[in-house]
């Protein structure tokens, strides 16, 4: 098969979906990689070592796209639709739910596209994991700089010295961004609280942190009092595919002190506070707020290109040599998972939460591709 890897065009999207040792396992095995030229030197990964690993350089996005199956990192943007086409297998983060204007060109185009946060494994999002691994650390520096006096924030250093208050530091949504960014302010030495719906996932969280963590039932009262008296609040929800819940109330963040600091790491599927109107970019992260500074990125793991496209492409190749090696539809018989990830193919839309919330009729992937073997789970 012939695998095309774009370059990415989001805002300071330094990522890629391949590294040069992924192009050579998929050359290895038979394939060919048409990788656009650059598309690696936001990772630190030259044309030459593409060439080496085997895979051929395109000079021009349009020749990557024209491969049968594309890889990417982020979901395409407008000036991508244009290379949509019925056959087309497209294999990336999607974020569909808050996206009507993509996920129509997709499926008017008879795309078949697999949305890597919602490949699914017992009930774990593999795909999504590394990233929000990514994040869920960087939410934690990133409050932290925020809340620095020269930018913008109220002056508070997060670990306190000895003799005066730590920072206060609310979590809400417990999963892999949460837990990660409890890992990194606990390790600071601030005051943490982790807000869950889970009653299972909370237990976990007091048996790996301890004393060192509060943890507390999801519930609006406990939300917003929780929110009010913090410095940084990290926003770390997901409903799989869905979009996020709007959980903190803007009469909440009213009530928060000036020069706070909202990290709305749940952006991607539509972010979790009422204040968060729009999505905000690595080039002009923040805004404020009723004296609250938001950050609203979409992309944070762009930021740390190196660390990330390693920790991305570990995960996804494995699904993308699949994908290559046995074709669309052996691997979605083989593989459920891979399955989970559908969410447009056929012209229809595969993916229950995302047919609900942009009022398409959903049609089960099986269906749709007639697709014989078990059903997905
Ligand atoms: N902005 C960015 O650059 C990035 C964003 N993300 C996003 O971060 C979000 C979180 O991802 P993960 O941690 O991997 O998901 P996860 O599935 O591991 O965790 C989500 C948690 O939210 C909890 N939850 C659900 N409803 C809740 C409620 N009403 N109140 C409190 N908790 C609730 C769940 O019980 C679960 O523990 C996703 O939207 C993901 O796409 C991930 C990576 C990068
Ligand atoms: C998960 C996601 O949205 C990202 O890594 O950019
Ligand atoms: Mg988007």
């Amino acid at each position: 098969m012939i695998i095309g890897v774009p370059k990415e065009i989001k805002n300071n999207e330094n990522r890629v979906a391949l590294t040069p040792s992924g192009a050579y396992s998929l050359v290895s095995a038979g394939h060919q990689v048409l990788i656009e030229k650059n598309a690696g030197a936001g990772s630190g990964f030259t044309d030459a070592e593409y060439t080496a690993a085997g895979a051929r350089l395109a000079g021009q996005a349009a020749d990557a796209w024209s491969a049968d199956l594309v890889i990417k990192v982020k979901e395409p943007q407008p000036s991508e639709y244009a290379y949509f086409r019925k056959g087309l297998i497209l294999f990336t983060y999607l974020h569909l739910a808050p996206e009507p204007e993509l996920t129509a060109a997709l499926r008017d185009k008879g795309v078949t596209a697999i949305a890597y946060e919602t490949v699914e494994v017992n009930k774990t999002l593999p795909l999504l994991t590394p990233m929000s691994e990514v994040a869920g650390r960087m939410a934690v520096q990133i409050g932290a700089q925020f809340l620095e006096k020269p930018y913008g924030g109220k002056g508070i250093l997060l670990g306190g010295v000895p003799g005066v208050k730590r920072g206060k530091v609310t979590i809400i949504g417990g999963g892999v961004v949460g837990t990660n960014a409890a890992k990194i302010a606990v390790g600071l030495g601030a005051d943490v609280t982790i807000i869950d719906l889970n009653p299972d996932r909370l237990r976990q969280l007091d048996d790996i942190f301890g004393a060192r963590l509060q943890t507390l039932m999801s519930n609006p009262q406990h939300i917003a009092e929780a929110v009010e008296e913090s410095d940084l609040v990290i926003g770390a929800v997901l409903i799989p595919g869905a979009k996020a819940p709007k959980l903190v109330r803007e009469n909440t963040v009213k009530a928060m002190r000036p020069g706070s600091v909202i990290v709305d790491v749940a952006i991607d599927q539509g972010g979790i506070f009422e204040t968060v109107d729009r999505i905000t970019t690595h080039s002009d992260p923040t805004y404020v707020k009723h004296g609250v500074v938001h950050y609203a990125v979409a992309n944070m793991p762009g930021a740390v290109p190196r660390t990330s496209t390693f920790a991305l492409t570990n995960a996804t190749l494995p699904y993308a040599l699949e994908l290559a090696s046995k074709g669309l539809y052996a691997a979605l018989n083989d593989r459920p998972a891979l399955r989970r990830g559908v969410n447009v193919a056929g012209g229809a839309i595969t993916y229950d939460s995302v047919a609900k919330d942009l009022h398409y009729d959903y049609v089960p992937v099986e269906q749709a591709l007639e697709l014989s073997g078990s059903p997905s789970r």
